[in-house]
């Protein structure tokens, strides 16, 4: 990568980094009017830019946070954006922006990246790991009925796209997050989702439903009627809840919509409750399960320490070959995470880390499997213990970006 100059981007030169990603998807440019919303999707300074003659490459993030489990929220950067020019992949652009990037997250105090990918085998060999799973579900509108007992649910309104971008960012950041990853949602991220829902067709309906303590679920759907088949689906984009009676109530309200024979829902918590809402689970099927968010730790002692653990003592032994000041040996008790030089228990790489970090896999899962190297037989157990703690709900972040 010598011949080459990599940067930031200037503010001017966001719009050029838009369009090398979007064709790296097959996508058009972004349009003058489209580009009016989304630059404000590009937080300043964290577009990187690697150029021989001109622009072959580009990555950027933002700034959120993220839950871990015991309930802590510690800065994330939002990694997107990812594409090299096709007639120039294949030699180490992506490798150098991932460089750059890390060093840059690094300086600023960033404790953890997460990224939605495109493809499986790009991320793992850079320390990102699949740190949450989505499951994918189908339910037969038609054929849904309720059982009695299901929460009925409280009012709900819908919102036409202006009051969405207006109400929804302090709606949102006001329900609990209940999940490990759960993750903020920052103006950059709804100025990428005000474009989506303006450029649609048909913009998606967004509903809030109010419980007695004010307004405690979010969705958001569009319905795809193909008027040749006589068959319309509905697509659920968002649905964030606080209680229980605003996830039956949104799922009644889903299902009452006229003029749709199925109801979609992408890339939901594994936990999922919504086929024991009715009397016939199966009108609720699972149509796949696949890697959600993929969480790389940038600074792992930070990490590890803002993360509950349970009782128990471990020594584990991290390797990162992309960020050398996180390998080492770890001492990790419920009061401390010290660096030691104790003989480790574990031996892992830092994307296994990452699967285990949020409760997604288990470390004897991942033993297993060979991903995590067992060098005292008692420690797989003492692992799972110590990382199972706060990891009582599936961890999912539901933040497409
Ligand atoms: C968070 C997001 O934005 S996800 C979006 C990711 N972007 C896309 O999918 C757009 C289309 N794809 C692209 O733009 C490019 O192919 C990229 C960004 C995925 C890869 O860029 P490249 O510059 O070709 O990657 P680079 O040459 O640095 O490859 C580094 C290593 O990853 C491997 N690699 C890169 N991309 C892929 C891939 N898609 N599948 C398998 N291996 C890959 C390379 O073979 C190389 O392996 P090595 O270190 O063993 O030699």
């Amino acid at each position: 990568m010598s011949d080459h100059t990599t940067r930031t981007l200037r503010d001017d030169e966001q719009r050029a980094a838009s369009s090398l990603f979007r064709s790296t998807l097959h996508a058009a440019p972004p349009s003058d009017e489209e580009w009016e919303r989304t630059r404000f999707a590009f937080q300043p300074d964290r577009t990187l830019g690697v150029f021989d003659r001109e622009l072959i490459g580009t990555a950027r993030s933002f700034d959120s946070t993220v839950v871990v489990p015991g309930g802590a929220a510690v800065p994330l950067a939002a990694v997107t954006g990812v594409g090299v020019r096709p007639d120039r992949t294949r030699r180490g652009v992506l490798r150098e922006l991932m460089r750059a990037q890390f060093e840059d997250l690094s300086a600023r105090g960033t404790v953890a990246a997460l990224l939605y990918a495109t493809e499986g085998p790009i991320y793992g060999r850079f320390g990102y790991g699949v740190g949450t799973r989505g499951l994918s579900y189908t339910v037969d509108r038609r054929r849904a009925v309720f059982r009695p007992e299901a929460p009925r649910g409280g009012e709900v309104e819908l919102l036409d796209v202006d009051a969405a971008m207006a109400r929804l960012p302090e709606i949102y950041s006001g329900l609990a997050a209940s999940r490990p990853a759960t993750m903020a949602r920052p103006s950059y991220w709804w100025a990428g989702l005000g474009n989506r829902l303006r450029k649609a067709d048909v913009p998606p309906v967004t509903v809030l439903h109010h419980g007695a303590g004010g307004v405690d679920g979010i969705a958001q759907y569009a319905v795809d009627r193909d008027s040749g088949a006589d068959s319309a689906t509905m697509r659920v984009d968002m649905l964030d809840t606080a209680s229980d009676a605003a996830f039956a109530g949104l799922w009644r309200y889903l299902l009452g919509v006229d003029l749709v024979d199925r109801v979609k829902a992408w890339m939901r918590p594994l936990d999922e409750p919504t086929e024991l809402l009715f009397t016939d689970p199966r009108v609720c099927r699972s149509t796949g399960v696949e890697d959600e968010a993929w969480l790389r730790l940038v600074d792992v002692p930070a990490a590890l320490a803002a993360r509950v653990r349970a009782c128990g003592r471990l020594v584990i032994e991290v390797d990162d070959p992309v960020l050398p000041s996180n390998s080492g040996r770890y001492l990790i008790t419920p009061d401390e995470v010290i660096r030691t030089g104790e003989p480790a228990q574990l031996r892992m790489g830092v994307d296994a880390l990452a699967m285990i970090y949020l409760g997604t896999w288990r470390p004897s899962v991942l033993a297993g499997t060979g991903r995590v190297g067992v060098l005292d037989p008692e420690a797989p157990a003492i692992a799972d213990r110590l990382f199972g703690i706060g990891a009582d709900r599936a961890a999912w972040c539901g933040t497409f970006f």
